[in-house]
């Protein structure tokens, strides 16, 4: 027996975890199995420091779109950096948003004949410290904080699921591997074309991943979870929280009892200027071919029957024999540009069509 299908999304308080762990636990597994999609209250993160961060992300954003240009992903086979409005694409369709990708700072290690998911590894391209005084700082201390929040979050997802705490952490994360994490504009709807259309991002899964962490920076709405009957839920920003959802890298890994539920973004409302967001991935390992975990029968007999999508989920069946080629198919189906440049001959093996109009800028 499935529970009804949820109509808003749970909060869940870090606190608690520490104060009554099997009273959270029962509120976590319900919100992995049922709903894909959670906040989370009474994490360590400073707000003052999530303040200037949102401060430092504007900055970036309020920088010439030639400074920008200068950290633009194209410069890179990592698809770490800028990309300009418009130039992102999810089901085939334009994204209204630009965006900073970066990542903890690792080298660049990828040649010919090592696996092509090495190739995503690399530096990040920051703008020059003169330009934006503190922002490389700020950015990196907040993906170190990000990532131990996250790997905080799966040891609570692994005993909420029956496992012992490390078990997720031990089998699908390296020490040291490389996640990703980016700054988000959604330009105001005054600053779009009219043909630009309503889709801030499309419907999807956030791909490889095991947790993604999302801080709403200011209190725009248009965040939007897809419910397993297929309804669009709104997950409004609350200050100081993180939304927490699953990536289709943890709902193989755990033979779909967590889902990784389709979400999306729609264009800020009229009148209330941008919307800024910052999500955080925590990767699964992609340098080899992962086998799903065992799971308790108890917990796997609590599987959902159906959840309806909007969501492609392309390549979903490379995930299970390489996820490190799935990884890199699915960025270059997000930035075709970049595909273009360096993944040609991968693009057009797989079918992705890599010579879209390209966008004015
Ligand atoms: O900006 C948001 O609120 C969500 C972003 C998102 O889903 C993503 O980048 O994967
Ligand atoms: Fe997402």
């Amino acid at each position: 027996m499935s529970a009804p299908d949820f109509t808003a999304i749970p909060v869940l308080d870090l606190e608690q975890a520490n104060t009554d762990k099997a009273a959270f636990l029962s509120q976590l597994q319900h919100a992995l199995i049922h709903i894909g999609f959670f906040y989370v209250k009474g994490h360590k993160i400073a707000p003052s420091f999530l303040d200037s961060l949102t401060k430092q992300t504007i900055g970036y954003f309020d920088l010439s779109l030639d400074e920008k240009l200068k950290t633009d992903k194209i410069h890179s086979p990592t698809f770490l950096g800028y990309s300009v409005q418009g130039n992102e694409i999810t089901k085939n369709k334009r994204d209204n948003r630009e965006q900073f990708d970066f990542a903890n700072e690792l080298p660049a290690t990828w040649t010919e004949g090592h696996h092509i998911h090495e190739r995503l590894t690399g530096p990040n391209l920051w703008p020059h410290e003169d330009v934006l005084p503190g922002f490389r700082q700020s950015v990196l201390s907040f993906h170190q904080q990000a990532q131990d929040l996250a790997e905080m979050l799966t040891r609570l997802v692994a005993e909420a699921l029956g496992l012992e705490p490390n078990a997720l952490l031990d089998h699908y994360v390296l020490p040291g591997q490389q996640h990703r994490a980016k700054l988000i504009k959604y330009p105001a709807v005054d600053q779009l074309d009219p043909n630009d259309g309503t889709q801030g991002v499309g419907p999807h899964r956030d791909t490889a991943s095991l947790l993604t962490l999302l801080y709403q920076a200011n209190d725009l709405p248009g965040l939007q979870v897809q419910n397993h009957a297929g309804a669009w839920i709104d997950a409004p920003a609350i200050p100081n929280t993180f939304v927490v959802n699953i990536g289709t890298g943890l709902e193989y890994l755990v033979h779909n009892v967590a889902i990784a539920t389709t979400h999306r973004v729609l264009n800020p409302p009229p009148g209330r200027g941008p919307r800024y967001s910052i999500p955080f991935f925590l990767g699964a390992r992609l340098d080899k071919k992962l086998a799903p975990i065992d799971i308790p029968q108890r917990i796997l007999d609590q599987r959902p029957q159906t959840v309806v999508t909007d969501s492609g989920h392309q390549f979903g069946r490379v995930y299970k024999s390489d996820p490190g080629l799935y990884a890199v198919l699915n960025r270059i189906s997000s930035h075709r540009d970049v595909g273009a440049k360096f993944y040609a001959q991968l693009a057009k093996e797989h079918g992705i069509i890599t010579s879209l109009p390209s966008v004015g800028y």
